[in-house]
């Protein structure tokens, strides 16, 4: 893999992915790639928002997705999802064209409304299996037992028995993380994962999925606004803007001319104090979400 985007990528297919349509990740060789998009372009409302885009991730990567608001995270994510058509070129997942529920693939949406707050936490888990919704009376045993996995994975067995309206934002993200291990997926797509949580908080929950994903031989492509609380954890980071993608190592990506070649015009890439800081001509921030005047310019 390499930082530059032009050129498609031979992916490599894990030689066990054709044997089954949900293989474990345990079951993929490493080595092989996960994720593939060969010449992509992806519309939303009759606009091109990601155009002829062509990578390859490896299997098990760690991949932090980069880029402004409308720069087209979610819509990649979608697309790999299944949820959104491509106007020109080809997603694979695991060797296979993506498809809509899949179960290899484990989804965590933007902009989770807490609806059922008196639920309980192990209520909440439940209500993600497949495709269930709140409030079931009645789970089998492979389900009580997948849901109580899910929530020793995310070291939320105390959450269990608290209604979910009690919780705290960063204790709801356990629940919602566990959600999506339920089916044991190869795959995850969380978008902005990190939203609302305070520094340590956003720290803590990287190191959580990162240390998961390791153990568990999964991919992971986590979108964010801040790529510091990322720092030293990611393998890879996918920047998204004007339509277009860059893939590599922190260090092939979160340069000055990288980003500025990705741009088309000049961004500074500022290292100070263990942060990074992606700053537009003129000082603004390019990457951060919500417009707080002085309170800093984080990539
Ligand atoms: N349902 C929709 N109909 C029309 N256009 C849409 C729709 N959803 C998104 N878009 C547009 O597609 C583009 C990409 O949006 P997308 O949500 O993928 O960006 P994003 O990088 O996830 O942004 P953010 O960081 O704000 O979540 C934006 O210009 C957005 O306005």
């Amino acid at each position: 893999m390499t930082a530059a985007d032009s050129t498609p990528p031979e992916c490599v297919p894990s030689p066990h992915a054709a044997r089954t349509s949900h293989p474990a990740a345990s079951d993929l060789r490493r080595g092989a790639d996960s994720i593939c998009l060969k010449e992509v372009t992806l519309a939303r409302g009759g606009r091109i928002v990601l155009s002829e885009i062509s990578l390859a991730i490896p299997q098990g990567s760690f991949v932090g997705v980069l880029g402004a608001n409308g720069a087209g995270k979610t819509t990649l994510f979608h697309a790999l999802l299944g949820l959104e058509p491509t106007m020109r070129g080809s997603l694979s997942i695991n060797g296979q064209p993506v498809r809509r529920g899949n179960r290899s693939v484990g989804y965590m949406p933007q902009m989770r409304k807490l609806t059922g707050g008196q639920f309980t936490g192990w209520s909440m888990v439940a209500s993600a299996l497949h495709g269930q919704r709140w409030g079931l009376p009645w789970y089998g045993r492979a389900a009580r037992a997948a849901v109580e996995a899910a929530l020793a994975a995310v070291d939320a067995q105390s959450l269990a028995h608290r209604p979910v309206g009690t919780l705290s934002g960063g204790e709801r993200q356990r629940l919602l993380l566990a959600q999506t291990l339920l089916d044991n997926p190869s795959v995850l797509l969380l978008d902005e994962p990190l939203a609302s949580l305070d520094p340590a908080r956003m720290r803590e929950t990287v190191a959580r999925i990162h240390a998961l994903a390791r153990a568990r031989g999964m991919t992971v492509l986590m979108s964010a606004h801040d790529i510091n609380p990322l720092l030293g954890l990611m393998d890879h980071v996918l920047y998204l803007a004007r339509g277009r993608a860059l893939l590599g190592t922190v260090e092939q990506v979160i340069t000055t001319e990288a980003l500025t070649a990705l741009y088309g015009a000049p961004v500074d890439v500022v290292r100070a104090g263990g942060r990074v800081f992606v700053v537009a001509e003129g000082g603004g921030s390019v990457l951060q979400e919500h417009d707080c005047g002085g309170c800093g310019v984080h990539a």
